[in-house]
């Protein structure tokens, strides 16, 4: 299909290029599209699916290589949905403790019952900047808000995301262990299924 010992990765995310790179382990190298350029291109899509091919196709028409892109978000039921695709500019791009901030302010009050939530990744990998076909994986991953952050490991909405099947934060995972079990793992193992590397 192409040559899959390098890819780049279309995110300006540390924390998803760690993730994402420990689950494919020695077999393919990601390089940051930060390596190319520091211009982050607009999401502007109305879906998970949209973003992560817009992210997907610009990354690969700025390196002139096959790109994978990562949208991802957290879903909260009490609100809808939201912030959903816009999670990372919840707090209008003041940053994770700011966006985590807000979350906890919305949810005042509310009770543990109400308070369920998926994390959710789309996974995009186009082989040039106008593949007509690109490679799309999801995966979720569910929980509940927490009333206060607790952790120190991972990124974002990780210390206030609540992992039913652990009885701990996802910030309190170990990083292999979030690696086993969330949403960017279940769609980096259909990405990896897709791709014949397992
Ligand atoms: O495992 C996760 N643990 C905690 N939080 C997470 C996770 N996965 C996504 N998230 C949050 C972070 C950010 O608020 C939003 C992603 O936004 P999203 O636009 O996809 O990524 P981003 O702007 O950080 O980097 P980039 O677009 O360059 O890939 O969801
Ligand atoms: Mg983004």
């Amino acid at each position: 299909m192409m040559n899959l010992n390098q890819l780049v990765l279309a995110s300006h995310n540390a924390g998803k290029l760690k993730e994402l790179q420990a689950m494919l382990g020695d077999s393919v190298q990601l390089r940051s599209i930060g390596e190319f350029s520091q211009v982050e291109p607009e999401e502007t899509g109305l879906s998970f699916v949209e973003n992560a091919i817009l992210k997907a196709r610009n990354a690969a028409r700025i390196s002139g290589r096959p790109a994978l892109a990562d949208d991802s978000g957290l879903a909260v039921d009490f609100l809808g949905g939201a912030p959903g695709i816009y999670s990372a500019r919840y707090a209008d791009g003041k940053g994770d403790a700011a966006n985590n901030a807000k979350l906890l302010d919305a949810l005042k009050d509310v009770p543990d019952a109400e308070r369920g939530a998926q994390f959710v990744c789309v996974l995009a990998l186009v082989r040039h900047a106008d593949d007509p076909l690109p490679i799309l994986c999801e995966g979720l991953w569910h929980g509940r808000i927490l009333h206060a952050a607790s952790g120190e490991h991972g990124f974002g909405y990780d210390p206030l995301f609540w992992v039913p099947e652990r009885n701990v934060s996802s910030a309190e995972l170990s990083p292999a262990d979030k690696n086993q079990i969330s949403h960017r793992a279940r769609a980096m193992d259909l990405l990896r299924q897709r791709l014949g590397l397992k």
